[in-house]
């Protein structure tokens, strides 16, 4: 079952109540919230005061995506704040396994994320510490940016690798995700698909969910009929 989960940085920010009621009318279960630091990523966006104002006025599960340096100072503050997930980036965790474990400690499920120029060499050694890897399709930094089509390979062998392990380690993608892209890279692997110009860039962003998410299932659709799967 593929989860959409739409990213917060391309909704209005004067009006982010009504905009996350809105997707959640829709049918959303997953919020995706990228915190930016200005120093990883060359961007700000906001920190856990503004998490945690949202959290009693919704029932989806937020996915906090950590694009900062040293992540391990937030991780408890993002907990606090209402986070289900926790994503932190390998490259700027030289203690990752570590860090997976603070995250899990403070009582989140811990995530990877990759850039797109990261291969997956680092994650043998942790893929059995997470419950998610973050296969970022764009550079990270900014919403509305084009998907990079060679990410499709790189989603592939992380499926079988994860196959291999026999884990059950879910595939997120992040950037440039579009209801033209939705089916190849749930075919290619990903089950969590986090999008923000193609939902909160629309004007009726419940018809923009409905597209993505109808996009997205004919991919499943297909694999049932011909056992397809990447
Ligand atoms: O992490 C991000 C940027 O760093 C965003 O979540 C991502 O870019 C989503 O935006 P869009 O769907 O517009 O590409």
């Amino acid at each position: 079952m593929v989860i959409i989960a739409p990213s917060l940085l391309a909704a209005d920010f004067g009006r982010l109540r009504e905009e996350i009621a809105c997707i959640e009318a829709a049918g959303a279960t997953w919020l995706h919230l990228d915190i930016m630091d200005g120093h990883f990523v060359p961007n700000l966006t906001f920190g856990p005061g503004v998490v945690s104002a949202l959290r009693p006025y919704t029932k989806l599960t937020f996915d906090v995506h950590l694009m900062v340096e040293q992540p391990e100072n937030f991780i408890q503050a993002f907990a606090e704040a209402g986070a289900e997930w926790i994503s932190v980036h390998v490259e700027t965790c030289p203690h990752l396994h570590r860090v997976i474990h603070q995250v899990r400690e403070a009582g989140c499920r811990p995530a990877v994320a990759l850039n797109p120029a990261t291969g997956l060499q680092g994650l043998e050694w942790v893929l059995e510490e997470v419950d998610m890897v973050l296969v970022m399709t764009v550079n990270p930094g900014f919403g509305g940016q084009r998907f990079i089509p060679s990410m499709l390979r790189k989603i592939e062998e992380l499926a079988r690798l994860i196959k291999a392990q026999g884990k059950e380690v879910l595939i997120e993608v992040d950037g440039g995700i579009s209801a033209d892209n939705a089916a190849a890279v749930c075919r290619a692997g990903a089950q969590v698909l986090v999008a923000g110009t193609a939902i909160f860039g629309q004007q009726d962003r419940v018809a923009a969910f409905k597209a993505l998410h109808y996009a997205a299932s004919r991919a499943e659709e297909v694999d049932a009929r011909t056992g397809y799967r990447g």
